[in-house]
């Protein structure tokens, strides 16, 4: 695996509260261990990920103070309101030892079966580049729902694609697009959209659609079977 070895950020201070659990989402129960663990493990294994910084809700009390996994240093810090201002304050609390033209790896905490080649694809072909995401080509069409509920529009589907995480950037590009979009009172839903609404244009790597979001209740059983069956 070639490109640059890079920290990763990894935002876990959501509430889950689309899942609706008795606590939020990235503790609930994964294959016997909490989501959390699934992914930061699955992070730390990647040859090219040299840390991990989590974000955690101010009032989270189940963090079980990792400090090292793989022998990779687990750093902490408090996240946001928002996912966008938990990902800043991520950014901002690297260690100097990440540059500010160092490339970052911001990786959702609620992904636990991303693969490893992905991550390897990435690197490598964003390192290339002024950074990008992982994401797939939209498979399905794509329907405008009316207040009804009922399918009023077909959306065109040529040139959309699905975003995933990871997604990576140079450390300073990151904090600068994050801070614009903040003070424009932009809600960003993924770092590459602060990217582009700061001009620039990430690169799309395609990677396996098996890389989801654990969102709702449903989901835990498909991460499950995919965690099962997944090639790193
Ligand atoms: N203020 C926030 C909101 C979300 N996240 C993280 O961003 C990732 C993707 O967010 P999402 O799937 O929406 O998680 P939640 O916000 O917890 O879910 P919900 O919207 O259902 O509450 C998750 O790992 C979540 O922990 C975060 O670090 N800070
Ligand atoms: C960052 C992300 O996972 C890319 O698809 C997604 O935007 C997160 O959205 P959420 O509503 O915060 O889960």
């Amino acid at each position: 695996m070639n490109g640059p070895t890079v920290w990763c950020l990894v935002p876990a201070a959501g509430r889950g509260t689309r899942v609706g659990g008795d606590c939020p989402k990235q503790y609930l129960p994964l294959a016997g261990r909490p989501l959390i663990e699934h992914t930061l493990e699955r992070l730390a294994t990647h040859p090219r990920i040299a840390g991990l910084l989590v974000i955690l809700d101010a009032t989270d009390t189940r963090w079980p103070g990792t400090t090292m996994l793989n022998g990779k240093p687990v750093l902490t810090t408090i996240g946001g309101m928002e996912r966008s201002d938990s990902v800043l304050a991520g950014v901002d609390a690297l260690p100097d030892v990440v540059g500010v033209a160092d490339f970052v790896l911001v990786h959702d905490a609620a992904r636990p079966c991303v693969r490893l080649a992905d991550i390897g694809k990435l690197i490598e072909l964003a390192g290339a580049t002024d950074g990008g995401l992982l994401g797939a080509p939209l498979r399905d069409t794509l329907k405008c729902a009316d207040s009804a509920g009922r399918s009023e529009s077909t959306e065109p589907r040529d040139r959309r694609w699905r975003a995933f995480t990871p997604q990576m950037f140079r450390r300073a590009q990151l904090s600068a697009a994050l801070r614009e979009a903040a003070r424009r009172g932009v809600n960003v839903s993924d770092e590459a959209m602060a990217m582009e609404l700061a001009g620039f244009a990430p690169l799309l790597v395609e990677g396996a659609e098996d890389n989801i979001k654990v969102t709702t209740a449903t989901d835990f059983a498909l991460a499950e079977f995919l965690l099962a069956r997944t090639a790193t």
